[in-house]
């Protein structure tokens, strides 16, 4: 089976929950039901707007998906600040980002962690989009395939291929991260191949042809168009341009292959 586009919006810390709503709303309105036909469309907000998208997008029977920038590896206690794997899953989130860069930097997030959190979202039921990419040196002195596919083992340890089959990966170089610098598509195909060819040589070809990998960093409206027609890229995890309803909605569109609503 061909794999669906994906287009997931990282609202990273962003957006309080009336400002959230306002959000959904426009893109509810701006992309039409026909593009969900090409392309998976879903917004990450931060926790405290969940409840509000998720009542909108079930009152209104939208075909948005939606689910957090983060999960605990826990499901329950004394955990001060975490947010459990439980309480997404009761909130009808579909997705949760793992491991994403500014939590490996800002909170000290390890590849041993970020494992534990990919077995957690899959425990109760949530995609989880694991996060992974080099910095700038690393791909400056030519390891970045080494870095991310050692990166993609570490976050998949213990798992069995029914589960990595479920699972979404997200390339993302650090470098491009909020930085205006997109990835060419040629080194984007580059690194989600070298990904892929990874998965199939752990787990089997069937479920390398299976798993979503998206591409992130300084994703556009203008530049999605060409990212996903490589073969390897298969959508996009977008930050700043997921803020702006009608770049966002365009950007989905151009992801469908258009044309623009
Ligand atoms: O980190 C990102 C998505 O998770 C990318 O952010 P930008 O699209 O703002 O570069």
């Amino acid at each position: 089976m061909a794999r669906q586009t994906l287009i997931a919006g990282n609202w990273k810390m962003n957006l309080n929950h009336l400002e959230a709503i306002a959000l959904v709303q426009k893109i509810a309105f701006a992309l039409p039901e026909k593009y969900y036909a090409k392309v998976e469309v879903a917004v990450l907000p931060p926790f405290t707007d969940i409840r509000s998208v998720q009542t909108l997008v079930d009152g209104d029977k939208l075909l948005l998906k939606y689910g957090a920038q983060d999960i605990s590896q826990h499901d329950s206690g004394a955990y001060t600040g975490d947010v459990s794997g439980p309480m997404l899953a009761k909130l009808g989130c579909s997705y949760v980002t793992v491991g994403h860069s500014e939590r490996r930097e800002y909170h000290g997030e390890t590849d041993e962690l970020v494992n534990k959190k990919v077995k957690a979202a899959l425990k109760h039921g949530i995609t989880p989009i694991l996060c992974l990419g080099e910095q700038l040196d690393v791909r400056e002195a030519g390891n970045h395939v080494q870095h991310c596919t050692d990166q993609l083992v570490a976050g998949l340890k213990g798992l069995k291929a029914d589960q990595v089959a479920k699972v979404v990966v997200a390339y993302e170089p650090v470098w491009a991260i909020g930085t205006g610098k997109v990835a060419t598509p040629a080194d984007a195909q580059e690194v989600c191949a070298a990904l892929r060819k990874q998965l199939s040589s752990s787990y089997g070809d069937e479920v390398a042809a299976t798993v979503r990998v998206l591409y992130g960093g300084s994703v556009k409206s203008n530049s999605i168009g060409d990212l996903v027609a490589q073969d390897d890229v298969d959508g996009a995890l977008v930050g700043g341009a997921s803020l702006q309803g009608e770049e966002f909605t365009k950007l989905c569109a151009m992801a469908a292959g258009g044309p623009l609503p």
